[in-house]
């Protein structure tokens, strides 16, 4: 019966065997209900199609990559919420233990017992390996990556090593105990400075620095893997620019050093960590002369990866697949320093400076093939976004830290 798992209806049953007492649902295909409702009539147990969620479907298990990290952390409270479990890698060179424990405690002791973090570098394929030969996953999610774009000039070799080598390994990894489905961590950073706006997903695609271009190389890496092996499914999901926190005000991005990112640069800058924002780029031909881009709220891009499960689940044609998640709605820096000058009630001194050296103009989301195929669309606006960065902020004005 368990070939079958993951295509077809849900069926939820009682189970077959006296020894496994408890209820059970999976999925099947169609065409062994039959067979199935006849052996649950023969055993006297019941038998329920369609009767339960996709994410309460029993255990399915999901690694999750970098999980300790900005994007990681909502996602994981979403997975758990949603009846997965998971277990975390993440070697920590980015995030904090804390935030981790953080998701326990949002989560509760219950859903809690079905997270599991392990402190291990994917550029250590015995970590990897640790994980796999201990426990079967259906998928992986992987976020693990370097993101500073400025870095990545300075050190590409760095940023090759840690994700290059470290997705390969992990793939290489997957393939050995035959777990070959992935949801990959992209960026809108693939399409550049796009000729046309909003992009849409099969435009030309270019990198402008080495950090894009690992991901364009990983894009790349899975549909040839892909391609070579038809059983693979990958998602990619290209994300414009996630920001704000999760509601509570206990997760959210805790960037070390000074930030590259605009939103956590004006956080700090209304908790008095920093004196001003510099708005880089006050003459572009937009609507006020700063630069536009597509902010997503990040539980909308946590919900996102949910849908890009289900679909890697129940699509066994998807092949690699790419998807935007983002708004579809372009907001300039002076707008969003408005916005959360609204929401946190704070003045955001600023100081208007050249433009930053390789940014884009204006950039923005088409959301329709992400609608259509994951039935995923982006529920929070601006005004969201920024209530709960500052909710975040304002509880937590050092991050996961103390105060130095
Ligand atoms: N935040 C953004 O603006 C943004 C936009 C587009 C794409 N992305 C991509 O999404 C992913 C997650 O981003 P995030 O914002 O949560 O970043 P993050 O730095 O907060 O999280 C990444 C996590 O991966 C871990 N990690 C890095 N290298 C590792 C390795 N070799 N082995 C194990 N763990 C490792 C880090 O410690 C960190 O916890 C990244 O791949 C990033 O490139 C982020
Ligand atoms: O202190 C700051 C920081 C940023 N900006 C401007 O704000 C805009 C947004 O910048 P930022 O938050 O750094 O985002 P992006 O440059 O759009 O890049 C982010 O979004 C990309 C697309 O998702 C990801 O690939 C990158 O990793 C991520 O850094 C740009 O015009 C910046 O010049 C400022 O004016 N002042």
């Amino acid at each position: 019966m368990t070939k079958n798992i993951n295509i077809g209806p849900l069926v939820r049953l009682q189970s077959l065997t006296p020894r496994s007492p408890w209820h059970q649902c999976l999925r099947t295909n169609t065409n062994c209900l039959h067979e199935l409702e006849t052996e649950c009539k023969r055993k006297n147990r019941s038998f329920l199609v369609g009767s339960c969620e996709m994410g309460s479907s029993v255990e399915q298990s999901i690694l999750v990559t970098g999980g300790a990290g900005f994007i990681g952390t909502h996602t994981v409270v979403q997975l758990l919420k949603e009846g997965f479990k998971v277990s975390i890698i993440d070697n920590l060179d980015n995030s904090v233990i804390e935030a981790v424990e953080r998701v326990r405690e949002l989560v509760g002791p219950d859903l809690s017992k079905k997270l599991d973090f392990t402190e291990g570098d994917l550029r250590n394929k015995g970590d990897i390996e640790k994980l796999f030969s201990k426990q079967r996953f259906d998928a992986v999610i992987h976020f693990a990556g370097l993101k500073a774009v400025g870095e990545s000039v300075v050190n590409p070799r760095r940023y090759f090593d840690n994700n290059l080598v470290g997705t390969i390994n992990l793939y290489e990894t997957m393939a050995k105990y035959n777990c070959k489905m992935m949801v990959f961590s992209s960026s809108a950073t693939v399409y550049g400075q796009p000729e046309k706006i909003p992009c849409m997903e099969d435009f030309e695609l270019k990198a402008m620095n080495p950090y894009g271009r690992t991901k364009l190389f990983l894009e790349e890496i899975a549909k040839d893997i892909q391609r070579a092996e038809s059983e693979w499914r990958i998602v990619l999901l290209r994300y414009f620019n996630p920001v704000g926190a999760h509601e509570s005000g206990r997760i959210g991005e805790d960037p070390k050093g000074i930030p590259n990112n605009l939103m956590p640069y004006i956080q700090q800058v209304a908790v008095g960590r920093l004196p001003e924002l510099n708005v880089y780029g006050t003459d572009y031909p937009t609507k006020d002369g700063s630069a536009v881009r597509d902010y997503i709220h990040v539980m909308d891009l946590a919900d996102g990866h949910i849908a890009a499960l289900r679909k890697l689940f129940d699509d066994p044609k998807i092949g690699c697949t790419a998807y935007n998640l983002g708004t579809g709605r372009g907001t300039s820096v002076l707008e969003m320093v408005t916005a959360f000058e609204k929401a946190s009630g704070k003045k955001i001194p600023i100081k208007l400076c050249a433009r930053r050296p390789g940014d884009a103009t204006e950039v923005y989301a088409s959301t329709e093939k992400a609608e259509k195929e994951l039935g995923w669309k982006a529920k929070y606006g601006v005004d969201e976004m920024c209530r709960d960065q500052w909710n975040w902020a304002n509880n937590n004005p050092w991050g996961y830290q103390k105060k130095p």
